[in-house]
């Protein structure tokens, strides 16, 4: 008799292909499971018309999948790392990162369009992006676009944007990479922590060696530097961040993105160190932005700093803005 193992998503288009991947993997290499999938709506994908921070952040995600995990009801969650909130319940550990979808952010126009049309809105939920793509669409509009892939492209379509940011991976994962019409380098727009990653969480103390092949070693390098500086800058405030590290070899190196609230300055930052400091050279990176900040700060009483978020992005558009979805 065959052992059942029932894996839990979330029930987006991209959440399901994403936890199919996992299944597949399954039923190719564990001949003795039989696999399936528990769809679930969380609370994060019920309410669209709120932003993220005013009710609760990326553990609405989760919440569900968690208690299924729990419970016995699910065995595995299968979640995009970079929804995943930084800190998992200590008895549903990630026990495998997924190899790396491409993790970059795109630029994607109204069919049929082969320039954007600045007149209109970009959209994007993002203070990340918005932050980064200021510089390279000065003058641009931001617009909140929330709901899953098809929503924000269906929007898209409707006229309602002159372009909307979204990530690679989800696009190239539903078979959606035609409609990219621009690639942002790693330099132009820092990724989100995580991005292009899958998270496979699973119930401590359990034997999950068996999915041992699905798993990435440079994702769980790349994994452990991008979230160490995200957790050290973050302490459960909604500012935006982005990190994002390569892998050659045994060196790896991290992008980071800090912003600071307070004194409306953006500061990017990269650092190399050897694979096994992954964390390590994120707090090392962390610290030194934010470090950075503590003389920045002096500076600005005298001039604007240079890099600072123009008035016209980070302030108009507050509304509506929310981290990553
Ligand atoms: N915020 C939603 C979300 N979560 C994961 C992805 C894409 C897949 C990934 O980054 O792994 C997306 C879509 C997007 O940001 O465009």
């Amino acid at each position: 008799m065959k052992k059942k193992f029932v894996i839990g998503s979330r029930e987006s288009a991209l959440a399901v292909v994403q936890s199919r991947m996992v299944l597949a993997y399954l039923k190719e290499h564990c001949p003795e499971l039989e696999p399936e999938l528990l769809t679930m709506k969380t609370t994060g994908d019920k309410i669209l018309d709120r932003r993220l921070d005013q009710i609760g952040g990326k553990g609405l995600f989760v919440k569900e999948l968690d208690r299924a995990l729990g419970e016995k009801r699910s065995d595995l969650s299968v979640h995009s790392l970079k929804d995943l909130p930084m800190e998992v319940p200590e008895e549903l550990p990630v026990v495998y990162y997924s190899k790396r979808e491409d993790p970059r952010d795109v630029l994607v126009l109204p069919e049929g369009r082969k320039t954007p049309d600045l007149s209109l809105p970009i959209g994007t939920s993002s203070l990340r992006r918005i932050l980064q793509l200021q510089e390279i669409y000065p003058g641009a509009r931001f617009e909140s676009v929330r709901g899953n892939l098809q929503t924000r492209l269906r929007k898209l379509d409707e006229g309602q944007y002159g372009a909307i940011i979204l990530a690679a991976a989800g696009m190239k994962r539903m078979g959606y990479e035609d409609r990219i019409s621009r690639y942002f380098s790693i330099d132009e727009v820092i990724p989100s922590a995580g991005q292009g990653i899958l998270a496979l969480q699973g119930r401590k103390g359990e034997d999950y060696t068996f999915l041992e092949g699905f798993s990435d070693r440079e994702a769980f390098y790349a994994a452990a530097a991008e979230r160490a500086f995200v957790r050290w800058l973050d302490g459960g405030c909604s500012s935006p961040i982005a990190a994002h590290a390569q892998i050659s070899g045994d060196i790896l190196e991290l992008w980071g993105l800090y912003y600071e609230e307070e004194t409306r300055t953006c500061r990017k930052g990269r650092k190399t160190g050897p694979v096994c400091q992954a964390a390590a050279i994120g707090i090392e990176l962390a610290r030194e932005l934010s470090e950075a900040g503590e003389k920045d700060c002096v500076a600005e009483e005298h001039s604007a700093a240079a890099g600072q978020v123009r008035e016209n992005g980070g302030g108009r558009n507050r509304t509506g803005e929310e981290k990553d979805r």
